[in-house]
């Protein structure tokens, strides 16, 4: 597990300045052209959640969709798309937050999860925590049960973790 951490890790690009002055952007690209990185980091998210009992997979638009999917078809479990607003067809809840270079919003249709399904929720990165509690906020909205919110990526300076305090978090490299 250690190694297969640090090999993730290390293939983890740093570009600075990215979206904006003053952020040190994780590019995860050189993760995911790697075939065997790309099996190994999925296979840490099935590592870590092989005691949790699961219903359904829901992830965040749009690098949360590629572990997240991932994820679910080697779960053989369903899969939620959490979405920016205006792409989900259907009827929506909505909730507004804020990033670490920005505002935002997020959807998810109102029958994407039934009452009391286990969800669990899959980002690449965790910085401010504010997608992770919008998206959490979402599938409560619909009657569903946070099993659990796994990111490949903490940024640990940002402190997001506190936001999404009496949720269980697992959280895969931490910087
Ligand atoms: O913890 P937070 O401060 O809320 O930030 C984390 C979020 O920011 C990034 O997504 P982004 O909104 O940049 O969208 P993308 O996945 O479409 O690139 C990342 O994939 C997380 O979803
Ligand atoms: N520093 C960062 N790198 C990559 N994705 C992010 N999302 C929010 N902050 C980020």
């Amino acid at each position: 597990m250690e190694n297969k951490v640090e090999r993730i890790k290390n293939a983890i690009r740093d570009v600075p300045d990215f979206p904006k002055e003053g952020i040190l952007f994780k590019d995860i690209t050189p993760v995911l052209q790697n075939a065997e990185l790309f099996a190994l980091s999925v296979e840490l998210f099935a590592d870590v959640l092989k005691n949790t009992n699961i219903d359904v997979v829901a992830a965040v638009e749009s690098r949360g969709f590629i572990f997240g999917a991932a994820l679910a078809l080697k779960l053989n479990k369903g899969f939620v798309p959490i979405r920016k607003p205006g792409k989900l067809p259907y009827k929506t809840f909505k909730e507004t937050y804020e990033l670490e270079y920005g505002t935002d919003a997020l959807e998810i249709h109102q029958d994407a999860v039934k009452t009391g399904q286990k969800v669990v929720l899959i980002d690449d990165l965790l910085a401010t925590g504010g997608t992770a509690v919008a998206a959490a906020q979402l599938i409560e909205r619909c009657g569903g049960q946070i099993a659990s919110i796994c990111f490949l990526i903490e940024l640990t300076f940002l402190e997001g973790i506190k936001k999404l305090e009496g949720y269980p978090v697992q959280t895969l490299i931490k910087f």
